[in-house]
């Protein structure tokens, strides 16, 4: 089984002119999961992407090892086609995987076109895809957001299912996320 790592080292980050956040530190291993939290416009989504190699450093090193799979509020996923022909897409590339869409409630949607799915459908569309990926390394932005609350317990589930299995999972949720062992780190902490 691939190997799940990250180091980030005396990280900092530089958005226009705004240094946002500076000195940051963390090492995550295989089956850890971690939250990062704060406020809107802390920086949250631009640490992920930074994890994730789609944002520069601007001090510091990321060091990673597993693939990475990132889901943010901007799904993967081509708006025209319908869900089932767009997870196939996918699943031509990342081979085939059992895409959980029946637990996540998608069974019955694969002819829908992926813009005419609600926020919350794309959302469980977007995990599809993620748990087809089959990557070590989660990186969720704001995973709860726009989902119900049997969607918000299923996303829970996965994510421990993925730390079970040896996975990591990294958070960024500004609400709270229950994953058994998990830890948070107040991004506020490491403000410039
Ligand atoms: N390319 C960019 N150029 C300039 N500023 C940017 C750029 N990208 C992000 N920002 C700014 O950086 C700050 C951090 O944004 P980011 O999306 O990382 O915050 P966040 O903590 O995830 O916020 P939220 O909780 O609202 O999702 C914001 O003030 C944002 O406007």
């Amino acid at each position: 089984m691939q190997e799940a790592f990250i180091a980030v080292r005396d990280l900092a980050c530089r958005r226009g002119d705004r240094v946002l956040f500076r000195g940051l530190s963390l090492t995550m291993n295989a089956g850890e999961a971690l939250r990062v939290a704060g406020s809107n416009g802390i920086g949250k989504s631009s640490l992920l992407r930074i994890v994730a190699g789609l944002a520069p450093a601007f001090d510091g090193n990321i060091e990673t090892r597993g693939a990475i799979g990132l889901v943010d509020e901007r799904p993967a996923l081509d708006p025209h086609l319908p869900l089932g022909k767009a997870l196939g897409f996918w699943q031509r590339i990342d081979g085939a995987a059992d895409n959980e869409l029946g637990r996540l409630g998608l069974a019955g949607l694969l002819d829908v076109p992926v813009r005419y799915l609600s926020t919350g459908q794309k959302k469980r569309a977007a995990l599809a895809r993620l748990i087809g990926q089959k990557a070590r390394i989660w990186l969720l932005d704001e995973p709860l957001n726009g989902l119900d609350g049997h969607a918000m317990e299923l996303t829970e589930a996965l994510a421990a299912e993925h730390c079970g299995a040896g996975g990591i999972a990294l958070v960024a949720s500004h609400q709270a996320f229950q994953l058994p062992g998990m830890g948070t780190l107040a991004l506020a902490d490491y403000a410039a």
